[in-house]
């Protein structure tokens, strides 16, 4: 279908194959994320989240199954190509911030857009109004110390932005705010997905969140569910 964006087929993971402490962690996991579609990701600790993010981000390889990304199957593709669709492609936002600590949140969005050939003035221009956009344009010229932990993580969303990926995968945006703030981050972040027509997984504990999504899967036993 011409309107999936991202396409997860027959996903299997297995950690320690065939040694002690073996771990079959996805065991056909299907999905179908279509073009502009938020879907949240719920999943009880240790389900595996962290593993299906990786693989749909090109990050790791599935033991079995494919990842199709805008109709373009990935598996198998080697390591130059991977990475290249993966700068292109997706957007990836952590529970923790990681952002360049030397670097203030003006440079933390242009990097990686000068890093995919963008000249500077046109990586700054898109830096500021995905800034102002989040609410941060004058923190721009900040450290990230310098920055509070809402303000880190708006960061961190127009970072992961910054070279307008058309998949955006995000692991727990928020999980390390209070709730107010995170909240607030969070409407931001849905705010930025739906303005750019993103098509996001985003995972989540909080199921108040969840709701703000088109959809909800569960991960359990190795495989995606619908939540009603
Ligand atoms: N490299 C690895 N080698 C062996 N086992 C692993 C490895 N990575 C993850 N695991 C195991 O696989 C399972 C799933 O890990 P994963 O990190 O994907 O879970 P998660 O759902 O993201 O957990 P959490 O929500 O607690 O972060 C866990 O039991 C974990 O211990």
């Amino acid at each position: 279908m011409s309107d999936v964006m991202m396409r997860l087929a027959g996903l299997t993971k297995t950690y320690l194959k065939g040694k002690p402490g073996e771990v079959q962690v996805l065991r056909g996991v299907d999905l179908d994320l279509r073009a502009g579609e938020a879907v949240a990701l719920v999943a009880p600790s240790g389900a595996g989240k962290s593993t299906l993010l990786h693989i749909a981000g090109l990050l790791d390889t599935p033991d079995t199954g494919s990842v199709e990304i805008a109709g373009q199957n990935v598996t198998g593709k080697g390591d130059r190509t991977r990475t290249a669709l993966r700068r292109q492609d997706v957007g990836f936002v952590y529970q923790f911030h990681h952002l360049l600590p030397e670097f203030t949140a003006l440079e933390n969005i242009t990097l990686p857009q000068l890093a995919n050939g963008v000249s500077e003035k046109a990586a700054q221009e898109r830096a500021m109004s995905l800034l102002d956009h989040v609410g941060v344009a004058a923190r721009a010229d900040h450290r990230p110390a310098a920055l509070s932990g809402g303000e880190q993580q708006r960061v961190a969303f127009c970072r992961a932005l910054a070279n307008k990926p058309r998949v955006l995968l995000a692991d727990e945006p928020t999980g390390n705010l209070d709730p107010e703030t995170s909240d607030q981050v969070f409407d931001a972040l849905m705010a930025l997905v739906r303005d750019e027509g993103l098509s996001a997984l985003i995972a989540t504990h909080n199921m108040q969140l969840a709701a703000r999504m088109d959809r909800t899967l569960r991960l359990d036993g190795g495989a995606l569910r619908p939540v009603e």
